[in-house]
């Protein structure tokens, strides 16, 4: 289960620069199959620091990591949800992702055009939304004109839908997200198939420049960007698009000395990636054996069958219980078996709910 982010903003904001870093990542450490599926598109393996805890427990022959998939579309103008520029054809391609990247400028730099006319990220957010969001409303018009006449001959389901589309259109024709609507669990199960852009949730990226690094807020235009953000209830990060780009194509035992140069512990890149996890509430467990050490990408709340679906459909179908270690048990006990032997081992049912860095073993019928 790839979890897709589409990445947007303005022309010329640093989308394809933290594209291709982010991919570059990806792929530098990846083993996977289709790293590239299409230009624009792009797996990355997400940072998890316990999986080197495991694999030095394990010594498995490899190690997988759980990953993420970015979509890269051309920067959207005013006027682009009505046909002006590149970026309309492109927004189609975000209407099939998890969640929304929107990267904004904050870096300022003359020799860097800004369609705009100078760094404003508070109106740059708001053109953005405006096209999302009458992107979104042209939809839900067409959505309605079509179901009310279904609806009309009595179908049920379809009255349901229209009730759910009345709500969307209500909070679009307003201004406002598809996402402020009120909107329950079963409406937003009857529209998700029409991938409203302003139902997903968002990460706002604030592009800033090298120098910002120490300190973001100390530049205003980021400062800015948080308060919209936090008036909007919306997290954000600070990155460095381009130093990000540059630390990716560095080999990886430069890139330590480097970062820190920089001012930063860790890739920001590491930071998104694990942002965008927080933001689709996932998490991670793990299956530790000599042949794979690999993270699972699961719902939060997910039961223990339901995480063994992931792997495959017939765990879940057949699964008969799990044998569950805490990440923590098996890093202090040095692996399962002296888990086991103190008893930190459980043997858990099909009501249990799998924790983050839990380390499982299904068992199951086929
Ligand atoms: N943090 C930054 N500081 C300084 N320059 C940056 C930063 N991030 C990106 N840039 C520069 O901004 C320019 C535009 O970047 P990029 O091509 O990634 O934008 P984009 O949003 O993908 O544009 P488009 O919508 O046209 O595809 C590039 O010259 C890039 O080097
Ligand atoms: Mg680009």
């Amino acid at each position: 289960m790839a979890v897709q982010c589409g990445i947007v903003g303005l022309p010329n904001v640093g989308k394809s620069t933290l594209f291709n870093a982010l991919t570059r990542a990806g792929a530098a450490s990846a083993n996977y199959p289709f790293c590239t599926i299409e230009p624009n598109t792009g797996v990355v393996d997400v940072p998890d620091s316990r999986l080197d805890d495991l694999a030095a427990i394990v010594n498995p022959q490899r190690v997988l990591p759980a990953s993420q998939e970015f979509v890269d579309i051309a920067g959207l103008v005013r006027g682009a949800s009505k046909g002006e520029g590149l970026g309309n054809a492109f927004l189609a391609n975000i209407r099939e992702t998890d969640a929304i990247v929107q990267v904004v400028r904050c870096f300022v730099d003359g020799d860097v055009t800004h369609v705009e006319g100078g760094v404003d990220p508070v109106r740059d957010l708001a053109i953005i939304d405006t096209e999302l969001i009458i992107k979104d409303l042209d939809g839900a018009e067409k959505a309605l004109e079509r179901h009310r006449k279904i609806a009309k001959s009595g179908n049920k389901e379809s009255q349901q839908l229209v009730a759910a589309l009345e709500k969307v259109h209500g909070a679009l024709d307003g201004g406002a997200w598809a996402s402020t609507a009120d909107l329950y669990k079963e409406d937003l199960a009857l529209v998700k198939s029409f991938g409203f852009i302003t139902l997903k949730p968002m990460l706002l990226v604030g592009n800033i420049s090298e120098a910002d690094i120490p300190d973001p807020m100390a530049n205003p235009h980021y400062a800015a960007l948080v308060a919209a953000a936090a008036q909007r209830g919306c997290p954000v990060i600070p990155i460095c698009s381009k130093l990000e780009a540059e630390i990716q194509e560095l080999a990886p035992e430069e890139r330590p000395l480097f970062l820190e140069e920089a001012g930063l512990s860790e890739p920001g890149l590491n930071r998104l990636i694990q942002a965008s996890f927080r933001l689709l509430n996932l998490q991670t467990y793990f299956t530790a054996g000599v042949k794979e050490v690999r993270a699972w990408t699961i719902p939060i709340g997910a039961t223990a069958p339901q995480s063994a679906g992931v792997i495959h459909t017939d765990f879940e179908k057949g699964f008969i219980r799990a044998q569950v270690i805490g990440f923590e048990d098996f890093i202090a006990h040095k692996g399962e078996q002296g888990a086991k032997e103190m008893g930190r081992m459980r043997s858990e049912g099909k009501e249990y709910v799998v924790k983050d860095g839990d380390v499982m073993h299904f068992l199951f019928n086929v």
